[in-house]
């Protein structure tokens, strides 16, 4: 029995040592549009569950990450919540496309303007060598203000079919928005989510036990592992 004992406890040590820890796929989604749309919102929204208390304007950029299960296996959904504003992307852009595996546009309904800016977002992409197998959504956010929308759903829809995107409005202020569906931005981005994982695997991975939430700015220096897109947190 105790030889059987000691065997056991030998294989065991045996197996924890010698096997790798197990890795998880790192989705990189980046989210764009303009100034104020709500992409700090909704990813926020999305990784933390809540609306943030108050949001300041996005310099650079900001990521957030969540760790997720889709048909039992754990997925890591990286967002990058990049700065609408010119002046604060300037010299970060090029690192937001690099290695990316979908693209949210967001407009704001509540924004002829952010609408209208679409085109040069998706000309952005095209810039930077966006391949048409990348998955891209388009998400109309603020329909908590319909009252105040300036971009019919119609409108909205014509746009996102004539660049075969799916279109989704949402309110990372009131997910809900009037349908019965309690998380519709959980919904968006887990769609996301289920779409990269039916695609071929070209996505970088890391152990499991890293933390699942990431919101603060950090320099580039600090990041240390730009253009890999995979650290440890
Ligand atoms: N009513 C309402 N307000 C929202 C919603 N989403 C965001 N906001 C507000 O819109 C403002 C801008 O939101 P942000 O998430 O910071 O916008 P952003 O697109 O990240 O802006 P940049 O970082 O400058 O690119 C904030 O005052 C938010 O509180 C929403 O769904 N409904």
């Amino acid at each position: 029995m105790a030889d059987m004992e000691s065997s056991l406890e030998f294989s065991s040590s045996l197996t924890s040592s010698t096997l790798p820890p197990p890795r998880t796929r790192i989705f990189k989604i980046i989210v764009i549009g303009d100034s104020g749309v709500g992409k700090t919102c909704l990813t926020y929204r999305f990784c933390a569950g809540k609306f943030p208390d108050k949001t300041e304007a996005t310099i650079g950029v900001d990521f957030r990450e969540k760790l997720i299960e889709i048909d039992g296996e754990k997925i890591k959904v990286q967002l990058w919540d990049t700065a609408g504003q010119e002046r604060f992307r300037k010299s970060m852009v090029q690192h937001y496309y690099r290695n990316v595996h979908a693209v949210v546009f967001v407009y704001d309904v509540t924004s002829a303007a952010s609408f209208r800016s679409l085109p040069a977002w998706i000309e952005e992409c095209r810039q930077h060598a966006l391949g048409h197998e990348v998955p891209r959504i388009l998400v109309g956010n603020k329909c908590d203000l319909r009252h105040a929308a300036q971009v019919s759903t119609e409108l909205a829809q014509q746009f996102a079919d004539a660049h075969s995107m799916p279109l989704f409005e949402t309110s990372a202020k009131n997910p809900q928005g009037g349908t019965n569906d309690s998380d519709h931005v959980e919904a968006i981005f887990m769609t996301v989510a289920h779409k990269l994982k039916s695609q071929k695997p070209l996505v970088l991975s890391q152990p499991a036990n890293t933390v699942t939430l990431r919101g603060q700015d950090q320099d580039e220096e600090q990041r240390g592992n730009w253009g890999c897109n995979c650290w440890r947190s």
